[in-house]
């Protein structure tokens, strides 16, 4: 199977632009030419007016790039320059630089395939053929600038006439303004280099001050020709609009132009009115420009959308339209029409997880073509010497390449080219920003040395509940925002967290401050926080069912969970979080597979004379495993070819799956912490597009992220973490775009163990993290004390056999028929969406002790019913089933396989997918 493979074009010097390409007063650089000529094929007729020296429009002959240098006896040669060549015939060619001027011509008679390799000598330069300029439109670029051998105004009056016309016939998406140059006055040719200094100068020093009054500009594209267009808004002093290319905008959803332009309000420091976020507002809106003032302490913007909502097309349509359009025309240099030639950005560096370098290339292609943009990637096989070149080209070289990608690991090696020369860097997007909430860490410090003010972070996992780590971030994308950081702890950190202590969670006016400054916080930075759900999705993708099956554990299993706990011997008058977590981890390792205690830590130095290990080392030794298998095996019997996703936060219970899995003959591939990062990609490829590769076992922590797993339509989640955003990332990998079936998920836990009190957790928490700064997701697979009282660790420890469901008996008391689920009355519906606070309200000063005692148990009681109301409120849509008594687990798959395991599954949450695909 063929996989699509980008490899980055081959570093050129800058190309001095031909004489009447670029003069300096409405210069025209090689942008104008290329705009020009891309809008429609020349036609023969016209060009055949053309008496060109080197005649190449007259005929079909090819075109090349060429790169050349002096001859040298240095080892390590470089190129002085590039230019063309045309191959007059096989073996004939002649050669030009970049201003069209004919430097030699030279012979080639050796095989066709070292055509490439071979360095040609003609006149006193050495030459090497870089490609074959297929691209119409670069083709046409060359052409022109071939033609200009002799560069006299009639002729290039006719290419002026030509572009126009190219202009008036092209229609809809393709209505461009041609962008022509004024090859009338006096002309100086203009470096790269110059254009560069040009960049960030006042627009007097680019135009006679008197000719820009006269002036007027024009967008790039004529907004009435397009079909519903996204119009950036502008503040009052926007000479032109700016429009984002049709040819990427008519793919946008409504919520993704909405994206669009909240990112280029905030990169452009417009203050965004609220009411302009809002659901109902989005559509009616970005098709006009707004009017905005200016708010000088925004020029970042952090988009946290849920994943797979598309926050890579989102930014690739901004640095797009930002590297060609600019809203100041008088500021760079224009067209005959007054078109600016420049964007407000020309160099852009992304920076991402390793895994995700192809990623972005690939959405680059899919989105814009390659042939239109210049990105270049450094390759996990290059050496760090090769990198280094490569950056100091890319932040050099004006013309091949607009924008960097690159993993965050590799930063470090090329901080000092960066530094160097970082006055070329316009923007800065880091993919998967949360990365960077450590202050401390190099890779931050090495993104704010290079002092790029517009920056965009992306993040699908919610900042996380920490608020050092929240103002990091923060202060990265907007410096200074939120003050520096002793007066951020004194304002906010102190207040909210004193506010959050249970010490003084009796103390109204705490608490109320708290609450106070956090809201303070949060109407601060919404201004540049964007975040929406990826319920927005539901009608563009395939319907996805939801199962929740609760496994019975085994006799193996519940012995092992006996002897633990007694061999702990836990004093649980005395129990906190912290200091139980080994045991919690061990607890979650037997529910996975009691296998994995022999090489738990915890169990070694604490509970190995307890000799328990050997008793447990069978292959289908836990509930959930069987179910596992029980499943795959049907998925892979079916007919539809469907093929499965298996995600374990364990790499240990990953091996045991697959074992098994290759022991029942079936192809899996796997990604876990140990793949090495030039190999993910590939892995991500070929589960996706080779047929024989039926399963992917994906470790959750280390690299679900951002992972496009749609060759799958089946995911089984096979343990549960403590922050809910590791599983939903997980889940999100097979319901995205690009997925044509519909899709099942099915989450495993262990019946009335600590699994099922985990996913109770989850679900509690994953209501709470609605309200964005109140995100209670735990760092790092640790649990949220907040959660916690001594009850709720008490209940982590207990096993409860004769359940179906301690989940379901918690909220429900139906039979499990399967015709019921969950609906919230109107008192759920109002249930705050703020963390799990004492009812400190009703605790009022000077009271009896007796009195406090009973608003306290009325408190915790209150609590109760709210965890509950939390988890209920995650279950809505759920049908309850417990499959003995209502055979309908509303998938085949899962019917089929509870009908071969009846005594595993003990119950089941189903939530039925809807059918509601629209097409896209
Ligand atoms: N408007 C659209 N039409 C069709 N496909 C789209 C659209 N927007 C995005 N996609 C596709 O959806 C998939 C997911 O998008 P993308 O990876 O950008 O999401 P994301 O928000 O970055 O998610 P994550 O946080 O998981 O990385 C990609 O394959 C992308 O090409």
């Amino acid at each position: 199977m063929h996989l699509p493979k980008y490899e980055n074009k081959p570093f050129k010097p800058p190309r001095r632009l031909s004489q009447s390409s670029v003069h300096s007063n409405s210069s025209t650089t090689k942008t104008t030419v290329k705009r020009c000529v891309g809008i429609a094929p020349l036609e023969a007729k016209a060009v055949k007016k053309l008496k060109y020296g080197p005649q190449c429009l007259q005929d079909q002959r090819k075109i090349y790039t060429v790169v050349f240098r002096k001859p040298s006896l240095k080892k390590h040669k470089t190129w002085d320059g590039d230019g063309y060549a045309i191959s007059k015939s096989l073996h004939r060619f002649a050669f030009y630089d970049s201003c069209g001027k004919f430097i030699a011509n030279s012979v080639y008679s050796e095989e066709q395939e070292q055509l490439f390799d071979h360095i040609f000598k003609a006149g006193s330069l050495e030459l090497q053929l870089d490609y074959e300029i297929t691209d119409l439109e670069e083709r046409r670029e060359a052409e022109i600038v071939l033609c200009k051998t002799d560069s006299d105004l009639k002729r290039q009056d006719v290419n002026e006439t030509i572009c126009e016309r190219n202009t008036k016939s092209s229609q809809g998406i393709t209505a461009e303004k041609a962008l022509i140059s004024n090859t009338k006055s006096k002309q100086k040719p203009v470096f790269n280099s110059t254009l560069k200094k040009l960049k960030d100068s006042d627009a007097s020093s680019v135009e006679d001050p008197k000719l820009k009054q006269k002036r007027k500009y024009s967008p790039l594209f004529d907004v009435s020709k397009i079909e519903n267009p996204v119009v950036m808004n502008k503040d009052r002093d926007a000479e032109i609009d700016v429009i984002v290319d049709p040819l990427v905008s008519k793919h946008l959803r409504p919520h993704q132009r909405e994206g669009v332009k909240f990112m280029y309000d905030c990169l452009l420091g417009l203050a965004r009115p609220t009411e302009l976020s809002s659901t109902t507002a989005m559509t009616d809106v970005t098709s006009k420009s707004l009017v905005l003032e200016p708010d000088s302490d925004i020029q970042g913007c952090l988009l946290a959308d849920e994943m797979g909502l598309g926050k890579t097309l989102m930014t690739i349509a901004l640095i797009w339209t930002l590297l060609k359009q600019t809203p100041k025309a008088s500021q760079v240099p224009c067209s005959q029409q007054g078109v600016p030639l420049q964007g407000l950005c020309h160099k852009v560096l992304i920076v991402c997880p390793v895994t995700l370098i192809g990623n972005w290339k690939r959405e680059f292609n899919k989105w814009l073509n390659l042939s239109r943009i210049g990105i270049l990637t450094l390759s996990a096989n290059n050496t760090a010497e090769r990198d280094k070149y490569d950056v100091r080209n890319f932040l050099r070289i004006q013309r091949t390449y607009q924008v960097l990608i690159i993993g965050y690991e590799k930063l470090l090696s090329v901080s000092e080219e960066l530094r160097l020369g970082k006055d070329s860097l316009d923007l800065i997007v880091c993919d998967e920003g949360h990365r960077l909430k450590n202050g401390a860490s190099k890779i931050l410090n090495i993104l704010k040395s290079l002092d790029v003010t517009r920056k965009v972070l992306l993040s699908g996992t919610p900042i996380q509940n920490d608020l050092n780590e929240f103002y990091t971030i923060i202060d990265f994308i907007n410096p200074g925002i939120l003050g520096n950081y002793s007066q951020f702890k004194k304002r906010f950190i102190s207040p909210i967290s004193r506010a959050r202590d249970p010490a003084n969670k009796f103390n109204e006016v705490v608490v109320q401050k708290g609450e106070e400054r956090s809201n303070e916080m949060i109407q601060i930075t919404q201004r540049f926080i964007l975040r929406r759900t990826s319920s927005i999705l539901t009608k563009y993708l395939p319907p996805r069912t939801d199962l929740i099956l609760c496994c019975r554990p085994t006799e193996i299993q519940i012995s092992a969970f006996r002897d633990i706990l007694q061999g702990a011997q836990l004093d649980l008058t005395n129990l906190n979080f912290n200091s139980s977590l080994a045991l919690i981890t061990l607890l979650k390792k037997v529910c996975n597979s009691p296998t994995l205690i022999q090489n738990d830590s915890f169990y070694n130095s604490n509970l190995q004379e307890t000799k328990l290990s050997n008793k447990y080392n069978h292959a289908l030794n836990s509930g959930k495993l069987k179910v596992l298998m029980a499943l795959v095996e049907r998925i892979r019997n079916g007919t539809d070819n469907e093929k499965v996703v298996i995600v374990s936060n364990y790499t240990q219970t990953l091996d045991i799956i697959e074992n098994l899995m290759r022991s029942a003959d079936m192809q899996i591939c796997r990604l876990d912490g140990s793949t090495q990062a030039k190999q993910r990609d590939a892995i991500v490829c070929s589960f996706n597009n080779n047929p024989s590769i039926f399963a992917f076992l994906l470790s959750a922590k280390s690299g679900g992220v951002g992972l496009n797993l749609t060759g799958a339509s089946r995911l089984i989640l096979f343990d549960n973490d403590w922050n809910p955003s590791v599983d939903l990332q997980a889940m999100s990998r097979i319901h995205r775009d690009g997925q044509k079936r519909s899709c099942y998920i099915y989450r495993l836990v262990t019946t009335g163990c600590i699994d099922e009190k985990i996913l109770q957790r989850q679900l509690m928490k994953h209501s709470l993290s609605q309200k964005f700064l109140c995100d209670s997701t735990a760092n790092e697979g640790h649990a949220d004390d907040d959660l916690f009282n001594k009850e709720d660790l008490k209940d982590l420890f207990t096993i409860s056999c004769e359940t179906l469901s301690n989940t379901h008996d918690l909220i429900c008391s139906c039979q499990g028929k399967g015709d019921e689920d969950i609906t919230l009355n109107d008192n759920n519906s109002t249930i705050k969406q703020l963390p799990i606070k004492p009812a400190v309200a009703n605790l009022k000063h000077w009271q009896t002790a007796l009195e406090a005692q009973r608003v306290i148990e009325q408190s915790e009681n209150q609590n109760n019913n709210e965890k509950i109301s939390l988890m209920k409120r995650c279950l809505v849509g759920y049908k309850h089933i417990d499959p003995k008594i209502a055979n309908d687990l509303m998938d085949p798959i899962a019917i089929e396989a509870f009908q071969r395991v009846p005594n595993d599954i003990s119950f089941a949450f189903v939530k039925p997918g809807e059918p509601t695909l629209e097409a896209t």
